[in-house]
């Protein structure tokens, strides 16, 4: 079963899905005095993240990092890491740690490694996630047609961040990425995923009803992951 929710506004969805993530935090913190916290990048999150950060939290004891990352140092208009620093940690939310994905001057695949140890180093599961989903139905960096998808969506694997390889002859995505695989969000406390436009919510019925195995949506829903979708027709 799947948790949806529509707002009339983009103002009162960012500020719905900005409580969302703001509780499962906060729950985190009381429980046991830690938050593990992963956004995404794209236009979507920006509203939210600009509410989250002035949650009134113990941000001292939150650790954010990203579901996904374009292969690109933080100097990069790309990347996510300084789309997360720009628009969540500021403000309150400025004191809490960020682990990065990206490394800089290795592999794409050795950079994965470095972040998968680094997240496993938590020893939590994600308290509170943040997705956004494209219009071809990726979450993260899952792309359709990538040829590491189906590992990315195995369910039994151990969650780990993976290195997507660009996509070829003009298929997404345009450069290497860094991603979580489904086994992380599977795990997660909470799985808010932030929708705006009808044509988003038709996407995501579409690839509701896909294959498990290579439409991660569908995988998501399949592993019974807590996925809450904040829905707003307005663009
Ligand atoms: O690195 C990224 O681009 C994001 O993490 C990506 O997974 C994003 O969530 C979707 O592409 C949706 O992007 P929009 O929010 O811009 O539609």
């Amino acid at each position: 079963m799947i948790a949806s929710q529509t707002f009339p506004t983009r103002d009162a969805w960012a500020e719905a899905a900005a409580n969302a993530l703001a509780e499962a935090l906060a729950d985190a913190l009381a429980a046991g005095g830690r938050a593990l916290f992963a956004g995404s990048g794209g236009s979507t999150p920006s509203p939210i993240y600009a509410r989250l950060s002035e949650a009134d939290l113990d941000w001292a004891g939150v650790t954010a990092t990203l579901v996904d990352e374009r292969y690109v140092p933080e100097t990069s208009p790309d990347s996510n890491a300084a789309l997360l620093k720009r628009t969540l940690l500021t403000g309150r939310a400025a004191a809490a740690r960020f682990t990065p994905l990206y490394s800089p001057a290795v592999t794409v695949d050795r950079a994965a490694a470095i972040a998968s140890q680094a997240l496993a180093a938590e020893g939590r599961p994600l308290d509170a996630v943040l997705l956004g989903m494209g219009e071809d139905g990726h979450i993260c960096s899952m792309f359709p047609g990538s040829p590491t998808l189906t590992t990315l969506l195995t369910p039994g694997l151990k969650p780990a961040i993976h290195g997507v390889p660009a996509g070829r002859d003009g298929a997404a995505p345009p450069q290497e990425r860094l991603t979580l695989n489904l086994p992380w969000l599977v795990s997660a406390r909470r799985l808010v995923l932030a929708l705006t436009g009808a044509g988003k919510r038709a996407v995501f019925e579409r690839e509701a009803a896909g294959d498990p195995a290579v439409n991660p949506i569908a995988a998501l829903i399949a592993a019974n992951a807590p996925l809450e979708v904040f829905w707003t027709e307005a663009e």
